[in-house]
């Protein structure tokens, strides 16, 4: 929690304004941040200076996992968070790729699970990497990237956590994320708990223990319009200890990722925190 309001207070204090075209507002931005999440230690990073909406951000991440494309999809499993791209942003409404009311387009889990090649046949990443990571391979390429040039025309979004790699020493897993663009007072507050939860979720269906996760982002920002909530409110709270995340050890497979597991599988036990805030969100 002190690393997430240290990145906080840098960008309050070292930020530069920059000009963002696609939403046309001015964001308060730094480049590189490293972030660390004790996976071991259970010490779950969810943010306590203000009430943060943990399960969507499982949701949203069980959704990339299972390859969905479809907003109606995740807000199926708990999670509101793709309505906005998929049906409010004019240049993706206008796309001729746009499969009409939800569609998202080939964004995340379909690169991640149906990546395309150019003889017509796909690839699976992330299957390829459980089968690996439970025989205890890890052959210095365990990456699941979302990150596919080629098609960026064809979905609403380029990703913005796009490449995660898996790393073995012994029976410890470890997990390097990496973002390219960051929402820190919106997106942030998911992505923190995406990055732990995955690597806590490889490690228990793949037969290792977890270890660290390493979240490296490059352009970490604050939209004008959070800046007076972010600086003259959150700020200004003291953190909470970290809660624990609770996973049910009956989730053992990719398949049970896939088919059964619901967000009444995950627990937070142990987190205090402070009031809401509503930050406004740019689309
Ligand atoms: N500008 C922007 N920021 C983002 O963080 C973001 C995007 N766009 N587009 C794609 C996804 C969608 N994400 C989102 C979208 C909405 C919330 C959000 O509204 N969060 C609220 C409430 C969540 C809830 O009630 O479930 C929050 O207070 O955290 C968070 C992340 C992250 N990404
Ligand atoms: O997981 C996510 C997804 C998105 N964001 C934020 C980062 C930016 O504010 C926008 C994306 O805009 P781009 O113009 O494509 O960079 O969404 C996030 O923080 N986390």
């Amino acid at each position: 929690m002190k690393q997430y309001l240290a990145l906080c207070q840098r960008i309050v204090d070292d930020g530069v304004w920059i000009e963002n075209e696609r939403t046309g507002k001015r964001c308060l931005t730094v480049i590189n941040a490293d972030l660390t999440y004790d996976v071991a230690n259970n010490q779950f990073p969810l943010i306590t200076t203000r009430k943060s909406f943990w399960k969507a951000a499982i949701a949203e991440l069980l959704g990339y996992l299972r390859g969905y494309d479809n907003a109606a999809q995740f807000r199926a499993i708990g999670c509101n968070t793709w309505n906005a791209n998929a049906n409010d942003n004019q240049a993706w409404l206008d796309n001729p790729h746009r499969k009409g009311a939800d569609d998202m387009g080939r964004v995340y889990g379909v690169q991640g699970r149906r990546w395309q090649k150019a003889d017509g046949t796909v690839i699976d990443q992330l299957k390829k990497i459980v089968d690996d990571l439970t025989k205890g391979i890890d052959d210095r390429g365990e990456i699941l990237t979302f990150y596919n040039p080629g098609e960026f025309d064809m979905g609403c979004l380029r990703p913005c956590m796009h490449t995660h790699t898996f790393s073995l020493l012994g029976d410890t897993l470890y997990l390097t994320s990496a973002q390219r663009s960051c929402d820190v007072p919106l997106g942030l507050n998911f992505n923190q708990v995406q990055v732990f939860t995955l690597l806590a979720l490889m490690a228990q269906i793949t037969g290792n223990k977890p270890g660290q996760a390493y979240h490296k982002i490059i352009n970490a920002h604050i939209y004008e319009d959070q800046l007076p909530l972010m600086r003259d409110e959150q700020l200004t709270r003291a953190p909470f200890a970290s809660p624990q995340l609770i996973i049910n050890p009956k989730i053992t497979s990719l398949e049970d990722l896939e088919t059964w597991v619901t967000l009444d599988d995950f627990e937070v036990v142990g987190y205090e925190h402070h009031a809401p805030i509503q930050y406004p969100f740019s689309v």
